[in-house]
């Protein structure tokens, strides 16, 4: 039977994981679909994975979409989707990529088509409602191919700009989406905010997967709470791993990257798990905590 790599086990979960009383489809027998699990229980565990050229570029000129990932490190992170409740992504990416942030590439189950791949639901940051009704992932959602889209954003201030934001709302709720409000922080969302709300509504794991500006603010958010503490009553840990590929290619400083103005002195402490070759790609697990 087709097994996740062991770089997914050994970054994401406990060693002393019972993996008899677990399986990894949906439905199998009575067991429950594994899921890496924070130890604060405010918050779901968070993997924030992405894939990287030498160079450190996420895409290229312009935010063009780049295809980094060989086919073996893409298997590695389907995998790893369908470990997680929840994918997120921003609406940068939700625009540029039109993703579908599914398990398509994992093989082929050869039973009586019972067995599934847990499927993670996707969410989009998306402040202003930007995400386009006839998206990939409201049209998967509605063939069933895909779970209901949750679509985060905050209800403007001014009374001109609620109506326009409730007409958006009202358009893709009828495409399906459900939206969710938050409060807005400095950098967008508020991470932290997000983190709790998800939580509540049942996600025990969420798995970042980009673009730049999110990655950014996954990686930055306990330190702005370090800022403003004030509407928080303790850090709020925002990310527990990162899964890092990394193509032997190099884009160029036309590309988009991630890491130009983060701060070292305020990084999370990273702890190396394991690297694992996938083809030509090289794949780093890390575990994280607040420095
Ligand atoms: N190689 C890889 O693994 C991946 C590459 N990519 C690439 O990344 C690029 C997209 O990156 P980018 O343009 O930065 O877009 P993002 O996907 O990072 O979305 C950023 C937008 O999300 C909204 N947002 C709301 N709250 C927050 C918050 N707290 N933090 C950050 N963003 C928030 C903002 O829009 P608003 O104010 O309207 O809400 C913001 O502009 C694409 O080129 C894509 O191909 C993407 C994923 C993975
Ligand atoms: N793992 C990985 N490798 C790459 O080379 C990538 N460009 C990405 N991008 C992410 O995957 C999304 C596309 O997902 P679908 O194939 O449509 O399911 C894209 O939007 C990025 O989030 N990832």
């Amino acid at each position: 039977m087709a097994k996740p790599p062991s770089i997914l086990f050994n970054t994401l979960f406990r060693a002393d994981t019972d993996w008899d009383h677990v399986s990894l489809y949906d439905p199998d027998d009575d067991r429950p679909v594994p899921s890496p699990m924070a130890d604060d229980t405010r918050r779901p565990w968070v993997t924030l994975t992405f894939a990287q050229s030498l160079d450190a570029k996420i895409a290229g000129e312009a935010g063009k979409q780049l295809i980094l990932s060989g086919k073996e490190s893409m298997v590695m992170t389907h995998w790893m989707r369908s470990m997680h409740d929840a994918i997120l992504v921003g609406i940068g990416t939700a625009l540029n990529d039109n993703p579908q942030l599914n398990t398509r590439h994992l093989p082929q189950l050869s039973d009586d088509g019972r067995k599934k791949y847990n499927l993670p639901r996707p969410i989009i940051l998306d402040t202003h409602l930007r995400l386009r009704s006839d998206c990939k992932l409201l049209s998967n959602y509605k063939v069933g191919t895909g779970r209901r889209p949750w679509v985060v954003s905050t209800t403007p201030g001014s009374d001109e700009g609620f109506s326009a934001w409730e007409k958006k709302k009202k358009i893709l709720e009828a495409a399906g989406a459900r939206v969710i409000n938050i409060e807005p922080s400095q950098a967008g969302l508020s991470i932290p905010s997000l983190l709790t709300i998800l939580r509540t509504l049942g996600v025990r794991s969420l798995m970042v997967e980009g673009g730049a500006g999110v990655i950014k603010s996954f990686l930055t958010s306990a330190q702005l709470q370090d800022i403003a503490p004030s509407d928080q009553p303790s850090l709020i840990q925002t990310v527990d791993a990162i899964i890092v590929t990394v193509a032997p290619t190099f884009v160029g400083q036309e590309g988009v990257g991630y890491g130009d103005d983060l701060l070292a002195s305020k990084m999370l402490n990273m702890k190396h798990i394991c690297t694992e070759l996938f083809g030509p790609d090289t794949v780093m697990g890390f575990t994280t905590t607040l420095s």
